[in-house]
């Protein structure tokens, strides 16, 4: 039987990047010839097409809640599967920060990335104050009840979680491998209420300063099944050594 928990490690480039560093990405993974994990790259939606022929997978960043039509500056779902695009960041923390992404809208773009057959990434993840003052668990469980209020449990079996502490991203302040862990068995016991089995198969990545370095601790927890990688998946060798951390 397929491992629904492979562990997959992905790349958020975010606003940074270029066709040469798509083309030395690929060649640096592709010549690794990664086994037992699912590699992603998320670059800007400029350089996708870059990644055609790829031996991993590719993904946007962000996609609209809208199908088609007059809504200018927007990229659809349908236009991510046609540049082979197989998955999809959706509700990252520097959207809901800079763009005032609301738990309902995220919860929209899961739909609509699920119904054009892109696998979401949805990310949820706690600023430092909720962190210090002990509610994380509560505004994370908000983040998720959107998305099953929208969905249902059913279709997780078709998501991936990422849980991105927004204090640990691009800081260099990593959540400890126990804070990490703590959130990811928090999460799976929270929506194993609603399906056992369903949350058992729910790829749980941890994301916010993962490095080469401190990647193989983070990865081996129980309920960490891979990486959401920011800064460290611009240099080609540094993020494959973090997918080679991944394959346990
Ligand atoms: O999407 C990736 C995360 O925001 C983590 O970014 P970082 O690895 O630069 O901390």
């Amino acid at each position: 039987m397929q491992n629904k928990r492979r562990p997959l490690v992905a790349g958020n480039w975010k606003m940074n990047g270029s066709v040469e560093l798509a083309k030395q990405m690929i060649d640096t993974l592709d010549s690794s010839n990664i086994q037992n994990v699912d590699v992603l790259v998320c670059p800007p939606f400029p350089f996708l097409s870059e990644f055609n022929g790829f031996s991993g997978s590719v993904g946007a960043q962000n996609l609209s809640e809208f199908n088609a039509g007059a809504h200018t500056g927007e990229v659809s779902a349908t236009m991510l599967k046609s540049l082979k695009c197989d998955f999809v960041l959706v509700g990252h923390s520097e959207r809901r920060t800079d763009n005032g992404e609301s738990d309902a809208l995220v919860a929209k773009k899961v739909s609509v990335a699920l119904e054009q057959g892109l696998t979401p990434i949805l990310c949820v993840g706690e600023p430092e104050a909720v962190r210090e003052s002990g509610e994380f668990f509560n505004h994370i469980q908000a983040q998720i009840d959107a998305v099953v209020d929208q969905i249902g449990i059913a279709k997780f079996d078709n998501i991936v979680v990422a849980y991105e502490p927004v204090w640990a991203i691009g800081t260099g302040k990593t959540a400890s491998p126990l804070q990490a862990q703590q959130v990811h068995e928090f999460i799976r016991q929270y929506l194993a209420e609603l399906d056992a089995e369903v949350a058992q198969g729910l790829r749980i990545l941890y994301g916010g300063s993962v490095k080469a370095a401190n990647a193989n601790e983070l990865f081996s927890q129980p309920d960490v099944d891979g990486g959401l990688i920011g800064g460290a998946s611009l240099e080609p060798q540094e993020f494959l050594n973090i997918c080679l951390a991944a394959k346990g």
